[in-house]
């Protein structure tokens, strides 16, 4: 039986995101009732080593067999580790990591095994967020919106603003706090971008062994490269309407528009095509939003930010401006969301993830 909202309990609740960057996990404690943000507290990081980041990226677009058990293992004894170090934690989201995604098809895999943590932590652990909405039909991602939601009303916004996550993957969510529920008409719209910094790592790696282009110095040397971006923005993507969402190696192909551009060149196109996927995605928008927040590692990238600025018609700047942690925000939706499973409240709905109607995914996992 769902419980009225008033009843909802302030926890202190953990979130743990492992992200289609690879770089890490990303952990922080949320107090909420799965309503409002109540309060932040601590976070913390655990890189994944360069073998670690191998065993994981050899398991991408699997969906079984032993890269995809190995994986597993990686992805559970990083997360154990770092989310041993909190106290004092009343729930864990777990999200775990994505490897394979194709919701109209083989349907979505988040590798972590959550009644295993909640055996280790002795806490209740909520976990795989997005098979529920897939198998109803809905896109499973993105599913930070509803945070999304419960942050602009916490910032205080007072018209439609939106939230750009620049990860591995961008996703956008155009928020109007305006409306008193997430799940009414309007009050969300969401989808993936496009690729963000997916193509660029894989870029930079290839050519040059880095794992990124640090404050895009490699970009900020070059020049788009137009022919390939309008054959990139000419992917039946960007017109599909909304809500949507994308595998990371859903344009790895795109790498081949820049194969015979020179470094600092390929760099700035791929910069571009990410910019340029944010700048299309927009048009979906019922109206510019006053503002753009940006989250995810992008925000760092200087190049891409001031692409951003030239090509969307509103502000763009991190969600530090509002004193929001963006490397932290998406450990603090999974915390959400899992207070929001907690309580059997919806997580995604017809705006967030096409799903024809209001979902509460996730799993809970006793000790
Ligand atoms: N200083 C910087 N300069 C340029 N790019 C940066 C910088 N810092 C981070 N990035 C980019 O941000 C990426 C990490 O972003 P983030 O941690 O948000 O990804 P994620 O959470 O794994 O992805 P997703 O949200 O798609 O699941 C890095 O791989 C890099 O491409
Ligand atoms: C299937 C999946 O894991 N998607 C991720 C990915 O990373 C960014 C983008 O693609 C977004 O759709 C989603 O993550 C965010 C955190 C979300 O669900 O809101």
């Amino acid at each position: 039986m769902k419980k009225a909202r008033g009843q909802a309990m302030p926890m202190r609740v953990l979130g743990a995101m492992s992200g289609t960057s690879l770089d890490g996990v990303d952990a922080a404690v949320l107090e909420t009732d799965g309503q409002q943000v109540l309060a932040f507290g601590e976070a913390g990081y655990r890189p994944y080593s360069a073998a670690e980041r191998e065993v994981l990226r050899a398991a991408l677009g699997k969906w079984t067999g032993p890269e995809v058990e190995a994986a597993a293992q990686v992805l559970q004894s990083a997360h154990m580790e770092l989310l041993q170090t909190f106290e004092r934690i009343d729930l864990v989201g777990f999200h775990g990591q994505t490897l394979a995604h194709d919701p109209r098809g083989r349907g979505t895999l988040q590798i972590g095994d959550g009644a295993a943590l909640a055996q280790v932590l002795g806490v209740p652990v909520v976990w795989d967020f997005r098979s529920a909405d897939v198998e109803l039909g809905g896109e499973g991602a993105p599913l930070a919106p509803f945070y999304h939601f419960a942050l602009a009303r916490h910032i205080g916004a007072q018209g439609p603003i939106a939230f750009l996550n620049l990860g591995g993957v961008g996703n956008l969510t155009y928020v109007d706090p305006r409306r008193p529920e997430p799940t009414d008409p309007g009050a969300l719209l969401a989808f993936d971008t496009g690729p963000a910094n997916a193509p660029l790592n894989d870029l930079m790696s290839a050519r040059l062994g880095q794992d990124f282009d640090k404050d895009g110095a490699v970009a900020a040397r070059g020049e788009v490269e137009q022919g390939a971006l309008e054959l990139f923005l000419a992917e039946p993507f960007f017109a599909r309407i909304p809500p949507k969402s994308l595998d990371r190696n859903d344009f790895a192909e795109m790498i081949e528009l820049v194969s015979e551009l020179d470094d600092p060149d390929a760099a700035a196109t791929l910069t571009g095509m990410c910019a340029a996927g944010v700048a299309a995605g927009m048009e979906h928008c019922p109206e510019p939003p006053a503002q753009v927040y940006v989250t995810g590692g992008g925000r760092h990238n200087p190049v891409l930010m001031q692409m951003l600025e030239v090509s969307l018609d509103c502000p763009v700047t991190p969600v530090e401006t509002v004193g929001l942690d963006g490397d932290m925000l998406e450990a603090q939706a999974f915390a959400f969301l899992a207070a929001r499973v907690l309580q059997g409240w919806a997580t995604s709905c017809p705006g967030t993830t096409g799903v024809s109607a209001n979902v509460g995914g996730g799993v809970v996992s006793r000790p």
